[in-house]
């Protein structure tokens, strides 16, 4: 086995291990938020989770250091809170390309509750806004979001298949570019993007409209300290 094919059954063992803590801890909050069960074994549970803490701080990153699931490159992230299967508060979305959008699907428990039985709406806002990211990401220039909207049109229900779609709309026409001063492109996109369940796709529950920048690299220094921020 050569040295690189060494290094990718590594990185993918590791990749596997915290998806596996990430479900592990998915589950628990799922159960967490569920449970009727009497005081005594919530506190009993609790004095348990606790007691487990310590084994995995023993080894910890800091603001900034990648994890060794996201080497230099790859572009994952792991533990993005949306699509991150190590981020037990990821649902986590799987997301895939089809015809040029981006097309999310997940099931969202009562961990993700607003008004009872129904989404929370900041978690379809967080959700709308990864999956606008990952359309103008997949369009070969990844960005930041500079501004989001969202009209709530009806209530996300809780344990029901969902679709989150994403599509690129019109730059903003007319702006000047100011690439001079800048150094790079500095037309914003606009991204669109709708919440639906899987039944009824054509039935839009929430719809989000945004606005992505690609810093330059000037703002990349100052922001991420110089790293390539999407890679
Ligand atoms: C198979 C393929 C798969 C692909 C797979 C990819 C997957 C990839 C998924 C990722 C999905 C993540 C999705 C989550 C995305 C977040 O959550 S990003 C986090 C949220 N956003 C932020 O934190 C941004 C915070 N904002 C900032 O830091 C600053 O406002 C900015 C954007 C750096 C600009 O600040 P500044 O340099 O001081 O510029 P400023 O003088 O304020 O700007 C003046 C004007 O120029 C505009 N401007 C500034 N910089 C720029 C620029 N670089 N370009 C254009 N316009 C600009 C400003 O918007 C502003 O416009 P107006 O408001 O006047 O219309």
């Amino acid at each position: 086995m050569t040295q690189q094919e060494d290094q990718q059954e590594e990185l993918a063992e590791r990749r596997a291990a915290v998806a596996e803590l990430g479900a592990a801890v998915r589950a628990l909050t799922d159960a967490a938020v569920v449970s009727e069960v009497d005081d005594a074994t919530l506190r009993s549970v609790a004095a348990a989770v606790a007691e487990l803490v310590p084994s995995l701080t023993a080894a910890r990153r800091e603001r900034h250091e990648r994890p060794a699931t996201d080497p230099p490159g790859s572009g994952h992230r792991w533990y993005n809170p949306v699509i991150g299967a190590g981020n037990p508060m990821a649902p986590p979305v799987h997301v895939e390309l089809v015809d040029g959008r981006a097309v999310g699907t997940c099931v969202l428990g009562l961990a993700y509750e607003g008004p009872r039985g129904y989404v929370h709406g900041g978690i379809s806002a967080l959700l709308l806004d990864q999956i606008l990211g990952h359309a103008h990401g997949a369009s070969g220039r990844p960005g930041m979001t500079i501004s989001l909207s969202l009209r709530y049109r009806g209530p996300v229900p809780l344990n029901t298949p969902l679709r989150i779609t994403g599509w690129l709309g019109e730059s903003d026409p007319g702006r000047p570019s100011d690439a001079d001063d800048h150094g790079d492109d500095r037309q914003p996109s606009h991204a669109i993007g709708t919440i639906s369940t899987a039944d009824e796709p054509d039935s839009v529950l929430v719809e989000a409209r945004g606005k992505f920048i690609v810093p330059n690299r000037k703002q990349v220094q100052r922001i991420f300290g110089g790293e390539d921020f999407a890679r």
